[in-house]
């Protein structure tokens, strides 16, 4: 039973004033990109969880590993005590680098043991139980683009007519993202820094299908709190554009970068040269959107893809 889920970037990102419960309301557009994790599962007497590819030493394996939360909350739900179940993570998305990786793991477990325990549950009732696990989890059972409120949970899908090209500067350390918003929350105490404004023009840029409208309204409040604890992005970000990407932004709350291309060959022609300046680890291409969690079927579980191109 294995499940392809795709990572997320944050096309707009629009944060509210720190609520009493610790979180910040959001309006945000997501866009799951091809840059994908894969996790199996499968029954067994010894339950645990295997961890392999981009970035697997820093993942913890043990009870906080959001795939085997989503086992116990799966579990819980159903009144199973003791899951017999062994996950198998293939990572292809960085960790903790604002593409929701983790999140991702757990999504992709709950349709893979939902399926495995022949449970009925439909993708809205696991989006439930998705939600408890963390603000980004719902999305990527869904894919696609999608609008997110409250704290990013509350989902309607977004009309995207292109298939819109994207590289992806991953940086050498990841970015915890609590830390990100407390940093937004003390940029705002001690000044103002500029806030993106409404969704909409987004919104209709991906209704026409242009990248280069599209390009111009990528924007994300967390930018500058991720820039302000990893001043280096800063070189990041004019990197890819002078690479020759149509614009670039810090995806979620970093560290990485995603840049919004022309098309497929520019995006190639783009990783390539910004994997060459020395501005980041490494880079991949990826295209959006693309569905949520979904199941391969044993032709097509792939290995996580080597590196594409090193700094
Ligand atoms: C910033 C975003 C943007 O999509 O993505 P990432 O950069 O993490 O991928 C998300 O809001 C992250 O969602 P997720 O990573 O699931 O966060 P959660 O586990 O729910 O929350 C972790 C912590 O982030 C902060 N948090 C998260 C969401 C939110 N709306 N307001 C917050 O203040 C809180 O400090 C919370 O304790
Ligand atoms: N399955 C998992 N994959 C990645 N990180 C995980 C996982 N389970 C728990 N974590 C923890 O969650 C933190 C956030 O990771 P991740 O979801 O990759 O990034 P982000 O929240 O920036 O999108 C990591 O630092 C890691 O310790």
């Amino acid at each position: 039973m294995t499940v392809r889920v795709p990572s997320k970037i944050n096309l707009h990102l629009s944060v509210g004033d720190l609520r009493e419960d610790g979180f910040h309301d959001l309006t945000t557009v997501f866009h799951a990109l091809s840059l994908s994790d894969e996790v199996t599962v499968a029954v067994a007497e010894e339950p645990g969880l295997e961890i392999s590819g981009e970035g697997a030493e820093d993942v913890p394996t043990g009870p906080d590993n959001l795939a085997w939360r989503a086992v116990e909350a799966l579990a819980a739900h159903v009144g199973r005590t003791d899951p017999k179940v062994r996950v198998v993570v293939r990572k292809g998305i960085p960790v903790a680098g604002g593409m929701a990786g983790g999140s991702a793991d757990a999504a992709a477990t709950l349709v893979a043991l939902s399926s495995l325990w022949k449970l009925d549950l439909g993708r809205d009732e696991l989006a439930e139980i998705a939600a408890t696990l963390g603000s980004d989890v719902p999305f990527a059972l869904y894919g696609g683009t999608a609008l997110g409120t409250g704290r990013g949970e509350q989902l309607v899908p977004v009309l995207s007519r292109h298939t819109f090209h994207w590289v992806l500067a991953f940086d050498h350390e990841g970015l915890s993202t609590p830390s990100v918003f407390g940093e937004l929350d003390r940029l705002r105490e001690n000044g103002n820094p500029p806030r993106v404004g409404s969704h909409a023009p987004v919104v209709e840029a991906l209704a026409s299908g242009d990248p280069r409208q599209l390009a111009l309204l990528l924007g994300n409040d967390l930018q500058a709190a991720a820039v302000s604890l990893r001043p280096g992005l800063r070189r990041t970000l004019r990197a890819g554009v002078n690479a020759g990407a149509l614009a670039g932004t810090v995806s979620g709350s970093g560290p990485t970068c995603a840049f919004l291309c022309a098309d497929a060959e520019t995006a190639l022609e783009v990783a390539a040269e910004l994997a060459g300046a020395g501005v980041c680890r490494t880079t991949r291409v990826a295209h959006g959107p693309v569905p949520g969690a979904r199941f391969v079927t044993g032709d097509d579980v792939r290995p996580t893809p080597p590196p594409q191109v090193h700094a």
